[in-house]
């Protein structure tokens, strides 16, 4: 049978849910079950997803949009949509190319990426095969500090516009399908390039250090669990990139976040995979919102699946969004031309959904694009 596939694209269905499904057939079963778990019950995973389906965009009629604007700036730099790819990790357990076809499929379609620390390319490898082509760079701020200031060197060096600091996985959440199999990727040297290739952290290790020390070097230092406001009030110190703070739900945190030095912040869950029984990154969006003010750059992710979750993120106080697990199915289908299919999806769903919405561009959208059970 996997004779009979070999050499041909698997079929790249434009509906997600059969696209995950596709995935789960010709991916590795534990890269899948890597990539598609939760945390625990899988309760903030759904609710991701149900606070999405909870809400209805309430469309109005012949406006006249020919085509929907569905351009957007942020931190001064035009975007086609308001959309960049998520930052997830180890990307080769879905295709050998991994981060590198990624790039180059964000890159045709104009959508930035935000590179994982935990990338299984290296971040000037990345920066290569982007050609110039916009990346941030997500941080997982290493114990090991000195790892961590050579990370953001290099990816200034490489020209990623922005450092986005995750503080929601400084412990792992309790993913039961990881548990189960025992597997990492990570345990197996997928995803931590960045650290081998870094000369801190070599410097770190014996001359004649093997594979598997550099791998329970990473363990050891690869993320913080002490980790506190005053680290990040370090980082600001540290670079003059634009700085953002992803895993943010409560909106005492992103006040705490611009006070302590932060441009803008991500509202996530994670995509459910770290605190089971979370609220959902879409309820805390509003609240967020108001206490930032209108002019932090808010971003948010988790559960992002069509143009509509989109605008209703956006109506909700988002000025982009970050999509997830996806574009990892269609690298796992069919390398980067599958991820540049997923993405395509998505960016012509979005202008349709603009359009039929009749809103000419996205700075027409806010709540009242929402039903509010009120249509007086
Ligand atoms: C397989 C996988 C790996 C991830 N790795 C990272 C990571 O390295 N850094 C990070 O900040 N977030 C990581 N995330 C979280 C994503 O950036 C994002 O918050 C989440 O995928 C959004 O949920 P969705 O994909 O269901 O929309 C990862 C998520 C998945 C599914
Ligand atoms: C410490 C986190 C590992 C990578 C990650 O973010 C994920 O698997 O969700």
């Amino acid at each position: 049978m996997m004779e009979g596939l070999a050499g041909r694209a698997p079929r790249l269905t434009t509906d997600l849910t059969a696209l995950e499904a596709a995935a789960g057939r010709v991916m590795a079963p534990e890269a899948f079950a890597y990539v598609s778990g939760t945390a625990g019950s899988g309760a903030t995973g759904r609710a991701g997803r149900a606070a999405f389906e909870a809400l209805r965009l309430v469309p109005r009629m012949l406006r006249g949009t020919r085509r929907a604007d569905t351009s957007v700036t942020l931190f001064g730099q035009r975007l086609p949509v308001p959309v960049l790819l998520a930052p997830l990790a180890a990307q080769q357990v879905a295709h050998p190319e991994g981060e590198s076809a990624t790039v180059r499929a964000a890159a045709a379609t104009g959508v930035p990426m935000v590179l994982s620390t935990f990338a299984s390319r290296t971040l000037e490898e990345v920066a290569e095969a982007a050609g110039g082509h916009p990346r941030w760079f997500q941080l997982y701020l290493p114990s090991d500090r000195a790892v961590g200031a050579s990370l953001v060197r290099r990816a200034e060096a490489s020209g990623y516009g922005a450092i986005v600091v995750t503080v929601d996985a400084t412990h792992l959440g309790f993913r039961p399908a990881e548990l189960d199999s025992g597997y990492s990727p990570f345990l197996r040297g997928t995803g931590i390039a960045n650290f081998t290739s870094d000369p801190v952290f070599r410097a770190g290790l014996p001359a004649d250090a093997d594979a598997t020390q550099a791998v329970l070097r990473w363990a050891q230092i690869s993320t913080d669990p002490t980790l506190t406001w005053e680290d990040l009030a370090w980082l600001r110190g540290l670079t003059r990139l634009p700085l953002l703070v992803k895993g943010i739900l409560h909106p005492d945190d992103a006040r705490l976040a611009l006070e302590h030095g932060a441009d803008g912040v991500v509202v996530s869950t994670h995509g459910g995979r770290q605190l089971d029984g979370s609220v959902s990154a879409l309820e805390s969006l509003p609240a967020v919102r108001a206490a930032v003010g209108s002019d932090v750059p808010v971003l948010m992710d988790s559960g992002i699946r069509t143009g509509s979750d989109v605008l209703k993120a956006v109506a909700l106080g988002a000025d982009a969004v970050l999509y997830g697990r996806p574009y990892v199915y269609g690298l796992g289908l069919d390398g980067g031309r599958g991820v540049e299919h997923v993405l395509r999806c998505l960016l012509t769903d979005l202008a349709l959904a603009l359009a039929l919405t009749g809103c000419a561009s996205l700075a027409d959208v806010g709540p009242h694009v929402l039903a509010n059970g009120d249509l007086r």
